[in-house]
């Protein structure tokens, strides 16, 4: 059967979701770290980009030169922006993933769509990438199922974090984006790519535009987006 890849940015995303594999082996794939294991039967990979779209795009793909999962899941922390029902350590599915450093420059938070295509397999308006649904319900379902209360609507993938209150609100308003990160476009582009889905689950670390630390509890977000993680695993979710 194949396996599961399970995709964090940074490592103490990833710590919580290997307390939840067992028969855990690390390993070099490509020349890439990874962590093989399994969870309620289902074998599964562990890996690590390294944040942002750069890192995630080119070390996902070199190892899915390498593996070929039947599914990736994305998981992670992010901010919420306002108005998005979220709140702090608050579970968010994404819907779409909107990249907003890619298009026509304009006078608005949102680039201009360009002339042409990013993918070669995809009808998409540049920097925007549709999640798959029926994945997206199964995941909605499952979380609900286990009162974890999950958010879905779009997310926002961008290389410049937000840093105040009111580019938060402008992006939201534009965009009506639940969730800020910085890797989830990287990841839906690589996936289309290689024609494997996706689906991408964050918890809520912070409101988006805040660098006051105060506003910040990414070990929280990191537990809970594992507790997502092993729900949808156990739950056996599928493609
Ligand atoms: O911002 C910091 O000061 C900081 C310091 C140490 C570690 C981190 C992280 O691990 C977070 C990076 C990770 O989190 C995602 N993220 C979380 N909140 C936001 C946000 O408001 N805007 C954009 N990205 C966010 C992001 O995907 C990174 O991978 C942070």
């Amino acid at each position: 059967m194949k396996p599961i890849l399970i995709l964090t940015a940074v490592d103490g995303e990833a710590r919580p979701i290997q307390s939840l594999l067992y028969g855990t082996k690390s390993m070099q794939v490509a020349g890439l770290p990874v962590i093989r294991g399994y969870c309620a039967g289902q074998r599964v990979y562990l890996f690590t980009s390294g944040p942002g779209t750069f890192n995630t795009a080119a070390r996902l793909s070199v190892l899915l030169s390498r593996i070929h999962p039947k599914l990736i899941l994305q998981a992670g922390c992010g901010g919420m922006y306002p108005g998005s029902g979220l709140v702090m350590g608050g579970l968010a599915v994404a819907t779409m993933e909107l990249d907003l450093h890619t298009g026509l420059e304009s006078p608005s938070v949102l680039p201009s769509p360009l002339p042409f295509s990013l993918l070669d397999n995809g009808p998409h308006r540049p920097g925007l990438y549709p999640a798959h649904e029926s994945l997206v319900r199964s995941a909605m379902a499952i979380l609900r199922n286990e009162n974890l209360n999950p958010v879905s609507g779009p997310f926002v993938t961008l290389s410049c974090v937000s840093t105040s209150g009111e580019r938060a609100t402008a992006i939201r308003e534009e965009t009506g984006a639940i969730i800020e990160n910085m890797e989830g476009a990287a990841a839906f582009h690589t996936a289309a790519l290689y024609h494997i889905p996706i689906l991408e689950l964050r918890s809520v670390s912070n409101p988006a535009g805040t660098r006051r630390k105060e506003d910040w509890d990414l070990k929280t977000a990191f537990l809970r987006a594992a507790e997502g993680v092993g729900s949808l695993l156990k739950a056996a979710i599928q493609p």
